[in-house]
């Protein structure tokens, strides 16, 4: 027919090639795959903040345009996790198309979903480079639609800090690095091993790490609508103690796994969270998937307590 998907190649942000889903329509390739459920297909607005949005297209089967290889190429991984995972299919479990938009603004040193399709900044060069080369950050943000269909956490305060981490803990799980750092190949390309947060230790960034410490910030932008990217290292830390395990404030937690955490985790996303959780009902909702997935004296159900007593929160 008309357009016949085709294998793709270009390199990312990080200058290294990867092979890509496309389509070919005469002459031209463009970024979309028609192979992943309703589609996955990236644009680029060009540098501007509204207007039109062009999918990205190369008169060959290579593309020289990084941001939108990775942001492509990264959606497709975060699809693939999600469907072969857990059969989930896109954003909203229904096949609807994933759209990715690069080249947002100029000197961008930021990455959002917008509530439909998720948006990439170039970043400035010095404190980021271009945010889709970041598989920790194209699954946090695609992370963002799938709360929006789920549990469609409100973005403020606690339930705002849950939405947060979630969107870590898949984009970390997804990333698979085990770093437990969030954004580290993206943020400050002159300078190594750091990064914007730490599930491992919040801390390290000025997060806290215990609800002792929680920040009670206003419900502004300005307090970033009470706080939700710092006060998301508590539920961060608990998914981190949960996964590998640790001692903390005294309490030792018996790690079960990132691929049991993460199922206990989607569980307790799709079936017990609702719009105005907090972080006591993400304990009983993690407790009870659990409950579900392995039984209520199985060993994985013990940690997830363990882990949120850990941290604060009973
Ligand atoms: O998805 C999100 O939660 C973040 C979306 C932030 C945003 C929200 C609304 C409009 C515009 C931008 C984007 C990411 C984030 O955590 N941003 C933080 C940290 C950050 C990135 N760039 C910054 C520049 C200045 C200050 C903070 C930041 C934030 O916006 O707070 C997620 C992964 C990496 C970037
Ligand atoms: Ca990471
Ligand atoms: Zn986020």
């Amino acid at each position: 027919d008309l357009l016949e998907h085709a294998t793709g190649t270009g390199k990312g942000v990080l200058g290294d090639t990867k092979s890509l889903s496309v389509t070919q329509s005469g002459t031209r390739y463009l970024l979309r795959d028609t192979t992943r459920g309703g589609g996955i297909e990236t644009y680029t607005i060009n540098n501007r903040t509204s207007g039109s949005l062009s999918t990205v297209s190369s008169t060959s089967s290579v593309f020289n345009d990084p941001a939108a290889v990775d942001a492509h190429a990264y959606a497709a991984k975060v699809y693939d996790f999600y469907k072969n995972t857990f059969n989930r299919n896109s954003i909203d479990g229904a096949g609807m198309s994933i759209r990715s938009v690069t080249h947002y603004s100029t000197n961008y040193n930021n990455a959002f979903w917008n509530g439909s399709y998720m948006v990439y900044g170039d970043g400035d060069g010095k404190v980021f480079t271009a945010l889709s080369g970041a598989l920790d950050v194209v699954g946090h943000e695609m992370t963002h639609g799938v709360v929006e269909h789920t549990a469609n956490l409100e973005y403020m305060n606690q339930s705002g800090a849950l939405n947060e981490a979630i969107a870590d803990m898949f984009g970390s799980v997804i990333q698979g690095k085990n770093d437990w750092l969030i954004g580290e190949d993206v943020y400050t390309p002159g300078k190594s091993g750091d990064a914007l947060r730490s599930m491992a230790d919040p801390t390290l960034y000025g997060d806290p790490a215990h609800m002792d410490d929680y920040k009670n910030l206003p419900n502004t932008e300005a307090g970033d609508y009470g706080g939700v990217h710092t006060n998301s290292g508590i539920p961060n830390k608990a998914f981190y103690l949960l996964s590998s395990g640790g001692t903390f404030e005294g309490v030792n937690v018996k790690g079960i796994g990132n691929s049991q955490a993460i199922a206990i985790v989607y569980r307790a996303l799709t079936l017990y969270l609702t719009s105005t959780s907090d972080f006591a009902d993400f304990r009983a909702a993690m407790t009870q998937a659990s409950t579900d997935l392995y039984g209520a004296s199985a060993s994985q159900t013990t940690s997830v307590k363990n882990a949120f007593d850990a941290v604060g929160i009973f």
